[in-house]
């Protein structure tokens, strides 16, 4: 049995709800154990704080140091990363094995950004010297989504540990296991206890930990709790808030010489990780014309042809949705869809197979009207004929969100265009909407997040800078009109 706390440095049984997690695509159980309680996690709380006593003021290259042996670990677990993901959650092997190589190669990145963005500079001034310093915010939570339960979390843990901060980790409960490797990886890499905490559980253990005496939110998830987070901290300025969230991310496709490579690119985008990407296309504009209709029915073809099947089977590329319940809630939005005049092309369908294994579906959205501007996670994509161009950009624009987006066209002027117009953080040519750098910052505007973008620039939201004007004695002043 999983145990539900990890404080201190030392694992605990939960004191909170028992819960269980199924995998997916064989219906084991792949995670069973006790939430952590509030008492729990107040005490994860007050565990962190008191690490971060000594942790805050270790030098930088020690704490870099304890972060680079943490890579090394994490590459030596690859392989029982990708599974405890995969067993939780459905994630098929490779794409797992990719999540654990992301873990890995973020820790690089994140020194590098550390350095680059949140490190010091000192020079002269006419009475001394001035200085930049940046300094942690102290106890961080971090709230991890189920589709990248490592890789995305990690992404927010490790900057705010180079920065000197300590953290309180409450994964998805949708796919708590790695955390466990995590945990294992951390300790191998002798951070001192404390540092990092986990607390296992769903709303109730999220619940304690947005009301514990915290320093900071690194959140990422579905905008619907991003924004109830964000009411919850309203009026409390003193607690920083980075909120990834998600997409309604359009991809453009203009007449590019090659259909099947846009074909390609699209299906990519739409159904990389069964449509559990954040960056995921959900919606492709096509022109009114043959060559609209050769690439939609492309991406029919694709759609078709995908192979389907759990993890642990070979050569397959979309696993399951993450439960059962995540497979009704896609089919009744593709139910939605169909009443508000959209056709099927392809449908999305439950399997027989049963789980969370749904087919790949494409709707054409043409002649449908008041389609909400909502997310749906999974492997179902809107299509739209449109007449013209400007009409295309006018309609991907028309979201509240920003993640990512993009266009598929050989024509240099239409990129331009687009490069300038399109209300995207991730904005891409010829490429798909997914996959984002690592190295580059990750995040969009509108209901994507607060304007705290994650990866390259997490280092931002995990320090405060310090600026300080220097001169090592006191001395008299003089302005006009003040006294001599
Ligand atoms: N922009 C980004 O970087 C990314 C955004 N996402 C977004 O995340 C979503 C998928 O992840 P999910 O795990 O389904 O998100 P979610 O919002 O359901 O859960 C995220 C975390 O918040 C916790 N939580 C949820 N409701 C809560 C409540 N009422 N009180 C306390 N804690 C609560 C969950 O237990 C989990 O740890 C998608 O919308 C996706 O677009 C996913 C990955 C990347
Ligand atoms: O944080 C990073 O290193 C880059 C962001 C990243 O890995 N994005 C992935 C997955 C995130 C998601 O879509 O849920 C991507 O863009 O495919």
């Amino acid at each position: 049995m999983a145990k539900g706390a990890y404080i201190a440095g030392k694992w605990a049984a939960g004191d909170g709800d028992w819960f269980e997690k199924t995998c997916p695509a064989t219906g084991d159980t792949s995670w069973e154990g006790q939430a952590a309680s509030a008492a729990q996690v107040n005490q994860a709380v007050e565990n962190a704080r008191e690490a971060g006593k000594s942790w805050r003021h270790m030098p930088q290259h020690d704490r870099t140091r304890i972060l680079e042996a943490y890579a090394e670990e994490i590459g030596a677990r690859a392989e029982r990363i990708s599974e405890a993901i995969s067993r939780d959650m459905g994630k098929v092997k490779w794409d797992s094995l990719g999540e654990a190589a992301a873990m890995k190669g973020k820790i690089a990145v994140s020194i590098q950004a550390q350095v680059e963005r949140a490190g010091g500079k000192s020079g002269d001034t006419a009475f001394g010297s001035a200085h930049l310093t940046h300094r942690p915010h102290g106890v961080m939570a971090v709230f991890g989504p189920f589709n990248f339960p490592g890789h995305l979390p990690n992404g927010h843990i490790v900057p705010a540990l180079l920065a000197g901060n300590t953290c309180v980790f409450k994964p998805s409960e949708l796919a708590p296991a790695v955390a466990e490797i995590m945990v294992e990886c951390f300790e191998a890499a002798g951070l001192p206890p404390g540092v990092v905490n986990v607390v296992h559980g769903g709303r109730h253990t999220g619940a304690a930990l947005l009301e514990a005496d915290i320093n900071g939110l690194l959140f990422t998830g579905s905008a619907g709790t991003g924004t109830a987070f964000h009411r919850h901290f309203a009026g409390r300025p003193d607690v920083i808030l980075a909120l990834e969230m998600g997409g309604n991310n359009p991809l453009i496709v203009w007449d590019p010489a090659d259909v099947d490579a846009a074909a390609d690119i699209a299906a990519q985008s739409a159904y990389l990780t069964t449509g559990q990407r954040c960056t995921c296309a959900r919606r492709i504009f096509v022109p009114d014309n043959g060559f609209g209709g050769k690439v939609i029915d492309a991406l029919v073809e694709r759609a078709r042809g995908l192979k389907i099947g759990a993890w642990n089977e070979d050569d397959v590329f979309m696993g399951p949705l993450v439960s059962e319940k995540a497979a009704e809630a896609a089919v009744d939005f593709q139910t939605m869809l169909s009443k508000a005049g959209g056709k099927p092309l392809r449908r999305l369908k439950r399997m027989d197979r049963g789980g969370g294994f749904v087919t790949a579906g494409v709707i054409d959205v043409t002649d449908a009207s008041s389609i909400p501007d909502e997310e749906l996670f999974g492997p179902l994509v809107q299509v739209t004929r449109v007449k013209d161009f400007d009409t295309a950009l006018a309609m991907a624009n028309d979201t509240r969100f920003g993640l990512s987006g993009g266009l598929v066209s050989d024509d240099d002027a239409l990129w331009l265009k687009v490069h300038n117009e399109m209300r995207a953080g991730i904005l891409n040519r010829n490429r798909p909407t997914v996959g984002a750098a690592g190295n580059m910052p990750f995040g969009g505007p509108g209901l994507s997040g607060n304007s705290r973008p994650g990866a390259y620039y997490a280092a931002d939201y995990c320090a405060w800078p310090q600026a300080s004007q220097v001169s090592d004695k006191a001395e008299r002043l003089e302005a006009k009109g003040f006294p001599k």
